[in-house]
């Protein structure tokens, strides 16, 4: 029971440096058990150096990682156990037949040998790999190749499972499967998969940790981050029955208006005063007889928000600010 109420990952100012570059820097973040994080950022954000930082594949420069309690680089052989790993281009075997590698992935991962029939049975059955287990591996699809990574990655029922672009070259069905797959892991495990879909986090995951650069630039639900956004880019949003030049002129010119962009079939005023804003925008419609669609504030969907947070000129804010979700 105790283990439960542990964290299953612990992050502590982790670094990584390629030579003089820093890939990593200064990255903290906990996972409680049963979470599925998101692990979201741009191409070269530092996610795959963290995922091989957490299963032992990669020594950190600096800081700390535990998984189920356990140090990486102190306990790795215990972390090890409690870890199922998918990387991004999976080593398969080819010329296996699926049962075969996984009876092999079983015995790589301790699974002892009158265990490891039920073990292949379990993994094959929640991957939906059953009636291609006499398959040779080159025979499969890119979807149920992937399946068997998926296989191998819980083969020894590790309490956390991660997986590093697990979608990554799959057509749009198979990646509605995988996803679902990955949810239905995610029933007993927790998870951590990083992408750079958008799409993907707000589908599958409770919890974004949103990377750039080599740091957390957020860390919350994707409500969470919305209002994080929100927050900083504010404005209002009109839509207008025959909204033409002319109307965005005078709506432009609206006092307390600094900038104006299309949004979404409307416009987005911009100002720092949005109550007033709003009050002239509505007196503007009035005085003119326009027809007012809506007039809201502006709440940014995911793709602003993901923008929003991994711009260049954007800052990371201090650990403590990030909103943390617990589990
Ligand atoms: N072995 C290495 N030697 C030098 N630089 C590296 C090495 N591995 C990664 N990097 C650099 O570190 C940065 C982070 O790489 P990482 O693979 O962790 O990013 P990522 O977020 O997983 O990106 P992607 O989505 O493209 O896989 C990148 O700029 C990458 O070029």
């Amino acid at each position: 029971m105790e283990d439960n109420l542990k964290p299953s990952i612990e992050v502590d100012k982790l670094s990584k440096s390629y030579g003089d570059f820093v890939a990593l820097d200064g990255v903290s973040f906990s996972v409680q058990p049963g979470q599925i994080v998101g692990f979201l950022g741009p191409n070269g954000a530092g996610k795959t150096t963290t995922m091989k930082i957490l299963t032992c594949f990669m020594a950190a420069s600096s800081g700390s990682a535990k998984v189920a309690g356990y140090d990486v680089y102190d306990e790795s052989e215990k972390v090890r156990e409690k870890i199922g790993y998918l990387p991004e281009s999976v080593p398969l075997y080819e010329d296996m037949i699926v049962y075969d590698y996984l009876n092999f992935m079983a015995e790589i991962r301790g699974v002892e040998k009158s265990k490891r029939h039920g073990a292949i049975k379990r993994a094959a059955e929640l991957t939906g790999l059953t009636h291609m287990i006499g398959r040779e591996i080159f025979e499969l699809s890119k979807g149920y190749r992937q399946r068997v990574g998926l296989a191998q990655a819980i083969i020894h029922e590790p309490d956390v499972v991660i997986l590093d672009e697990p979608t990554s070259g799959l057509d749009p069905n198979q990646i509605l499967e995988i996803r679902d797959l990955i949810k239905e892991i995610g029933r007993e495990k927790t998870v951590i998969f990083s992408t750079h879909i958008l799409g993907e986090v707000s589908a599958v995951c409770d919890r974004i940790i949103l990377i750039n650069r080599g740091k957390i630039v957020a860390d919350g639900s994707f409500e969470e981050l919305s209002k994080q956004v929100a927050e900083r880019e504010r404005g209002v949003v009109v839509r207008l029955k025959d909204l033409n030049a002319e109307k965005k002129l005078a709506l432009k010119g609206i006092s307390g208006v600094a900038e104006m962009v299309d949004h979404l079939g409307g416009v987005k005023l911009v100002g720092s005063d949005d109550d007033a804003i709003r009050k002239a925008c509505l007196e503007l419609v009035q005085n003119e007889g326009w027809e007012l669609l809506s007039i809201d504030t502006y709440r940014p969907d995911l793709e602003e928000v993901f923008r929003a947070l991994t711009r260049d000129d954007f800052v990371a804010p201090e650990k403590d600010d990030l909103k943390v979700a617990e589990g």
